[in-house]
């Protein structure tokens, strides 16, 4: 395992030069993988483990997702089954249901896991909040995670251009003594660029944090912060969004991802630098005693209990389609509708 300094801290870090394909492949040679679900993470994994040779079968109840897998050129009977059906053939079994529905489906998934096989999962939720979802894995089985640190979208697409997102990796229960090996060998098969190791705890702790927090809830509530404050004061919805939000993630993010916020930093104007430097830290400050909350309240559990009652309710999607609307619908994102129509490649 690499050693890498992340800034003073040194990690363990998997890469794919030292656990290459042909060791993943040659890990799994006699695994059947059966992916249970196919929303986001299943059509990502899956397709990508198959393109990279690995023994892959779809588990999907019948509708409109199981159409979406024969399209992607899963065989019925062949490769594409029930789910039941899917996980009497698998070896390891990808649990990738939603979080609430894997409480649903447990007791099925529990009584296929005869004794040598493996439980993979792509987020600690399940195990962790044990005493809410009621998912104890049988002690005779490998329970390990590998998350990709990003949507399946993005994992699909990464993939498809050659490129790989991170994952981190976690073993929760080695029964079989080679539980980790075939947990990085599954990492290396979805398609990571690289692998981070942490705990079941800690991956569903920072992941809740994040998702709430800086990659989806904290970047929609500065958005929607800074665009009233601009329209309240005169300026059009396409100046308004323009400066909130366009420039940021066709401009402005991209140099970020490349070489860091300095370097995006060093490529604005001394006008901006000046700005930004002097403000970044109001912003900190001002915004740290939320991210501590939020930090607590995924700590306590509150979170994971609130997804899952929220989750689990039967009109849980028609609820979720109004709120998505709510956004969707805004001005802000309907600014955002026009501003992307206009842009060249587009047009
Ligand atoms: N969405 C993403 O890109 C990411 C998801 N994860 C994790 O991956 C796992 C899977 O998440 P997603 O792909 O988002 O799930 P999803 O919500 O997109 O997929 C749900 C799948 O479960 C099926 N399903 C739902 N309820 C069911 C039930 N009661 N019985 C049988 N099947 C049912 C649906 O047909 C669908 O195929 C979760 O643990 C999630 O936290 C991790 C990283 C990113
Ligand atoms: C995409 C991802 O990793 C998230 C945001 O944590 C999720 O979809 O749960
Ligand atoms: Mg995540
Ligand atoms: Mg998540």
């Amino acid at each position: 395992m690499a050693q890498i300094n992340f800034g003073g801290t040194v990690e363990n870090v998997v890469t794919r030069e030292e656990f290459p394909l042909e060791t993943a492949l040659e890990t799994l040679k006699n695994e059947t993988i059966a992916v249970i679900g196919y929303g986001v993470q299943g059509p990502g994994q899956s397709l990508n483990m198959r393109e990279n040779g690995f023994n892959v079968i779809v588990g999907q109840r019948k509708g409109k997702t199981y159409d979406k897998a024969v399209a992607d050129g899963w065989v019925p009977g062949e490769t594409l089954f029930e789910i039941e059906e899917a996980l009497e053939k698998g070896t390891i079994i990808c649990f990738l249901l939603s979080d609430a529905a894997q409480i649903e489906l447990w007791p099925t998934v529990k009584a296929a896991l005869k004794p040598g096989k493996s439980l993979y999962f792509s987020h600690g939720f399940g195990v962790t909040y044990k005493e809410k979802t009621g998912i104890v894995p049988p002690a005779d089985v490998d329970v390990f995670l590998v998350a990709p640190k990003g949507s399946g979208t993005s994992l699909r697409r990464l993939f498809v251009e050659g490129k790989g997102l991170n994952s981190s990796f976690a073993v929760y229960q080695d029964a079989s003594g080679n539980a980790r090996n075939k947990c990085i060998a599954m990492g290396i098969g979805v398609g990571s660029g690289y692998l981070f190791e942490t705990d079941f705890y800690k991956e569903v702790t920072s992941d809740l944090t994040g998702e709430r927090g800086t990659l989806m809830g904290a970047i929609q509530g500065i958005f929607a912060a800074q665009y009233e404050v601009l329209r309240a004061n005169g300026h059009s919805p396409s100046e308004a969004f323009n400066e909130t939000v366009e420039e940021l993630t066709q401009s402005l993010m991209p140099l970020v991802a490349e070489n860091g916020m300095d370097w995006m930093y060093a490529n604005c104007s001394t006008t901006a630098q000046r700005g930004a430097l002097d403000w970044w830290k109001p912003f900190r400050d001002a915004t740290k005693p939320v991210f501590e909350q939020l930090y607590n309240s995924v700590k306590t559990q509150e979170q994971a209990e609130i997804s899952i009652t929220r989750n689990s309710q039967p009109d849980y999607r028609e609820k979720l389609e109004v709120e998505l609307a709510e956004l969707r619908d805004s001005e802000m994102w309907q600014a955002g509708a026009a501003v992307r129509n206009l842009r060249p490649e587009r047009s």
